[in-house]
């Protein structure tokens, strides 16, 4: 896994109630505390922030925003993550999963189950 992932991980891990973090001190800590709502009311702002940030960049240029505002986005979803207990390794192995398989065929193969199991 990137070692930065993983160190970000585990300061995001040691920031949960029960591993002592503080939310008076830590960021993350007081998102842990508000609970599952404010962590995914974050994903949300972030999302939309990435949008706005990519269709202000086809208008200006900056590409800059595109990338802080992703950084935002990744953070939130590595607590959200860990809110789960699950990490970010295991989004990597996911992907390796799906590596080279066409997303078309993908589809096209989830369709065909769906078909079946429906007894189209
Ligand atoms: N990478 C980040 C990181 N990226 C973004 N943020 C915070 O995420 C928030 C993003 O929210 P917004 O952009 O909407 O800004 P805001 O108006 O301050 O947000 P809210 O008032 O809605 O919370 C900001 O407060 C940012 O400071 C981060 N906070 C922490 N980290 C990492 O997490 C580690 C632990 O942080 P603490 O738990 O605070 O010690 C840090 O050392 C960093 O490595």
């Amino acid at each position: 896994m990137s070692t930065t992932l993983q160190r970000i991980a585990a300061v995001i891990e040691s920031r949960k109630p029960a591993n002592g973090g503080d939310p008076a001190q830590s960021y993350v800590a007081r998102l842990f505390s508000k609970g599952d709502d404010a962590i995914l009311k974050k994903i949300g702002e972030e999302a939309t922030e990435t949008v706005m940030a990519a269709k202000d960049a086809r208008v200006d240029g900056d590409t800059s925003k595109v990338l802080y505002e992703c950084a935002d986005l990744w953070f939130h979803t590595l607590i959200l993550l860990a809110q789960f207990d699950l990490t970010p390794q295991q989004v990597l192995d996911e992907l390796a999963r799906r590596e080279g398989l066409s997303g078309l065929e993908e589809k096209a193969n989830r369709k065909l189950i769906e078909r079946e199991k429906n007894g189209d």
